[in-house]
């Protein structure tokens, strides 16, 4: 092979050529720099050879070299340059990345937050609303609501006297064919119609009867006061209807209330409510009043007062008013006021279907973000069995029991009536039944009344009885309920 230092004709062509020499095996930058100084240093200025590894080379090939090495030294230093440069602008990119991340997280917490708020303001516009549209349609109904309910038949069977037709769930007919004195195809068929704002037949459900109330109950806890009554014949479903049994589709108004209230107060917590709940159930009977969550000796029994404070609260000196926080604390208030009643019942022959009980819970609610506060009485009364006993048929303490319990009953209808008379005197006194539940049925609030009808036939004059004095209730319209807000 030739070499090109060697061949004068091919250093012409090389030279001719500019650079296109052989170059050398690439080395480092310090390896060059070596090299550089091992090369320049035998090299004389005046020799065109110089000696280089034992070999003697050409001075102007050994600079051409040298050149070479510091032209790419120099491309190193300004790659290395550019590299730095590079460096420093990723450096700033990401610092101003990082800022931007930091913003944008800011930004989305922000928004989540106003997605928050927009949502809890949703919640509260549609909370406003139906509370708006419960309270309109009670406006137009009138705050005073009657319902009956037909207890189904204890023997079974069919019930052929009391009509309730299939198109219409709020009109009922008590029918009798009454004997003619001039014989039998003189009979003649009486009928007696009725319509309240809904009739129960004897198939209805508990769940089913508690749906048609459970708004009622909801507005105890928008500031209401609000009293459901169970009027009727002893035996004709009050008790059934206001406490149930124990199975859960059996349960009754009073339970499903309790467990109502407690549900709706933990969502309204989430909107910033706070409430206080107080529970007392109180028996009259005979006019005198018992307190059913009495824990002390039956011999140290204390004596009741109703007493009515100077911003017209009602109280009663002695009774128990107790804290409660949840649904199971009242249930078991409600299992010691039935252990209290029924002690009572064995001790004086069914006591029980002779005495009005009163379930209140009394409820303050408290909004600090909003400034707002409430306070209402829910009462959930079983009265006594309001069949009328003749004069003559009942005496000594039955006799009183029943003068007692009557007066009670119409004392209870003239007050309702005078209510929705706008009468200026409303006759609260007059019996201990009326006085307190005072505050529970006076224009401030909002009463359902049910009238429970037994089916038997024997029972018709009482039934009678018991759906005349309901409509008169329901033709009362009570004024306008306003909330109890500050
Ligand atoms: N809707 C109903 N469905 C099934 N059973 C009922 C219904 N209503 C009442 N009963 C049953 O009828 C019986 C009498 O009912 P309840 O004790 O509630 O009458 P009451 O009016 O409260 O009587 P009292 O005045 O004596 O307290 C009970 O055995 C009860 O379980």
């Amino acid at each position: 092979m030739r070499r090109v230092d060697s061949d004068p004709k091919m250093r012409q062509t090389a030279s001719a050529m500019g650079t296109k020499r052989p170059l050398p095996p690439k080395r480092a930058v310090g390896e060059c720099a070596q090299k550089h100084q091992q090369l320049a240093w035998p090299m004389s200025s005046s020799s065109p050879i110089a000696a280089v590894g034992g070999s003697r080379r050409p001075a102007w090939d050994l600079k051409g070299k040298v050149t070479d090495m510091e032209s790419k030294i120099s491309n190193y230093q300004s790659k290395v340059k550019t590299v730095a440069q590079e460096n420093e602008s990723l450096k700033e990119s990401v610092a101003k990345s990082r800022q931007k991340e930091a913003r944008m997280t800011s930004d989305l917490q922000e928004l989540h937050t106003q997605l928050r708020y927009q949502g809890t303001y949703e919640i509260h516009c549609g909370e406003m609303e139906r509370r708006g549209l419960h309270n309109t349609i009670q406006e137009l109904k009138g705050n005073i609501r009657v319902f009956c309910r037909v207890r189904p038949l204890q023997a079974g069977g069919q019930i052929d006297h009391i009509q309730l037709p299939a198109h219409d769930n709020k009109a009922l007919t008590l029918a009798k064919t009454e004997e003619s004195h001039i014989g039998r195809s003189g009979d003649t068929q009486k009928s007696y119609n009725f319509s309240f704002d809904r009739v129960f037949g004897p198939s209805i459900p508990q769940k089913d009867v508690f749906e048609e109330i459970s708004l009622l109950v909801q507005s105890a806890l928008d500031g209401y006061n609000v009293c459901c009554f169970a009027y009727g014949q002893t035996g004709s479903g009050k008790t059934y209807t206001m406490e149930g049994g124990e199975m859960e589709d059996m349960r009754g108004v009073i339970p499903r209330a309790v467990q109502q209230i407690f549900q709706a107060s933990k969502k309204l917590q989430e909107q910033g409510w706070k409430f206080t709940f107080t529970a007392s159930f109180v028996e009259i009977y005979n006019e005198t009043l018992r307190d059913l969550l009495y824990t002390g000796k039956a011999n140290k029994r204390p004596e009741h007062e109703i007493r009515k404070s100077t911003n017209n609260e009602i109280t009663v000196t002695n009774l128990t008013y107790q804290k409660v926080n949840s649904e199971d604390e009242v249930c078991n208030l409600i299992a010691l006021a039935n252990q209290n009643r029924s002690t009572a019942r064995t001790n004086m022959n069914d006591h029980s279907s002779r005495s009005h009980s009163v379930f209140q819970l009394d409820i303050e609610g408290e909004n600090s973000g909003r400034d707002v506060k409430c306070k209402s009485s829910l009462c959930l009364v079983d009265l006594a069995g309001s069949e009328r006993v003749q004069k003559s048929q009942s005496q000594g303490d039955r006799f009183k029991e029943m003068t007692s319990i009557n007066s009670s009953l119409t004392n209870l209808g003239i007050v309702i009536a005078a209510l929705a008379n706008k009468e200026s005197f409303i006759p609260y006194r007059n019996s201990k039944l009326t006085y307190l539940l005072q505050s529970c049925l006076g224009g401030n609030s909002k009463t359902l009344m049910f009238v429970n009808i037994s089916p038997e036939v024997d029972s018709f004059p009482e039934t009678l009885n018991s759906l005349r004095f309901a409509s008169k209730v329901n033709d009362c319209v009570i004024g306008t309920a306003s909330a109890n807000r500050k």
